[in-house]
């Protein structure tokens, strides 16, 4: 056989399979998205989401402390405020005494090596569901949206968290935010991390379901990107790198792995993150339940597929059995 043929010597032994990845997952690149809500003891199961649940305050030395051990370094927050009430400015979202901001500042004071970052958005807090102002005609007004954005994202670097982390897509809130966080004498402080190419996807139901954010008339689509968009992806990843992102996010994962090639490449100099979203988790459960895959195998097929693709920090729902998958 011609020599040039022969490829399986080269990883014909575990060890050597080891070795064929460019980088291989590891515990510091998984981010846990956890649900905080204003019941302070609750503990409540999201059906939807398999092995996740809606945590109240007091609840989270018994939630974290086990994954702290072994060895989560970061999590991402999201308020589901069940008692507050909602306006149309998303008012709750900067509440002193709303989960965020008190789960901020517990998280700080029990694990003071873990890094908390914060999802900023107002649609768990508008009583319309939708992630910015909306003018009388029910389009986004964008301006106060952004201002808005920006005034809850200091809130949260104020209370403590090392990130803030826009979901909203709003147009400009990266500067905006970059721009508060600098007057506001934080913008060594904390950092930005911007969902920057996040999709109109099929895939957010669970999460919305859990958070209870699904917008009460209309979609999404005029302010998240089109699912064929790869165009308008690369001009918002490349915008939001000139207003000053410190980290970059592709939104959803698995069916956007050519995006966060494109993000590699379009911000070689910026960390690369990508959230496995809820519908994606629930996709993985929901086949490793039917016995077409086993769950763990597809688990790392499919985070490994996102570092293949470029990403250097993982947001999964399945953080907290990847810290016991990598110990293995
Ligand atoms: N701010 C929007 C929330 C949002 C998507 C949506 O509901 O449109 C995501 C949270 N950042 C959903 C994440 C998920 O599905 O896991
Ligand atoms: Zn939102």
């Amino acid at each position: 056989m011609d020599i040039s043929s022969i490829l399986q010597g080269g990883y014909q032994h575990p060890l050597s399979r080891s070795w064929q990845g460019r980088r291989t997952l590891t515990k510091s690149m998984l981010m846990y998205p956890i649900f905080i809500t204003d019941d302070p003891d609750a503990r409540v199961e999201i059906k939807s989401l398999p092995g996740q649940c809606r945590w109240g305050v007091n609840k989270l030395e018994e939630f974290l402390g086990p994954l702290v051990k072994k060895g989560l370094k970061s999590v991402i927050l999201f308020g589901v405020p069940l008692k507050c009430n909602k306006d149309e400015k998303g008012t709750p979202a900067d509440d002193p005494e709303g989960p965020v901001i008190l789960a901020i500042k517990k998280l700080r004071t029990l694990y003071p090596d873990l890094y908390i970052a914060c999802d900023v958005c107002l649609c768990e807090y508008t009583s319309h569901g939708h992630c910015g102002f909306l003018n009388p005609d029910g389009t986004i007004d964008i301006e106060p949206s952004v201002t808005r954005i920006a005034q809850v994202a200091l809130s949260y670097a104020k209370a403590g968290a090392h990130c803030v982390a826009p979901s909203d897509m709003m147009d400009g809130r990266i500067k905006a935010i970059k721009r508060a966080l600098i007057d506001g004498g934080y913008g060594n402080r904390c950092t930005l991390m911007s969902y920057s190419a996040k999709f109109a996807s099929a895939l957010y139901g669970p999460f919305r379901d859990a958070a209870g954010s699904a917008p009460a008339f209309g979609d999404r689509k005029c302010y998240q990107l089109p699912p064929a968009a790869k165009g308008l992806a690369r001009r918002a990843i490349t915008r939001d790198v000139n207003e000053g992102a410190d980290i970059i996010m592709v939104k959803p994962s698995l069916p956007y792995l050519d995006i966060i090639a494109d993000a590699a490449e379009l911000a070689p100099d910026h960390p690369l993150a990508c959230y496995q979203v809820s519908g994606e988790y629930a996709m993985v459960c929901a086949g490793a339940a039917a016995g077409v895959y086993d769950l763990r195998v597809m688990a790392f097929e499919t985070v490994e597929s996102m570092v293949r693709a470029g990403a250097t920090l993982i947001l999964t729902y399945f953080t907290p059995q990847f810290l016991d998958w990598l110990e293995a």
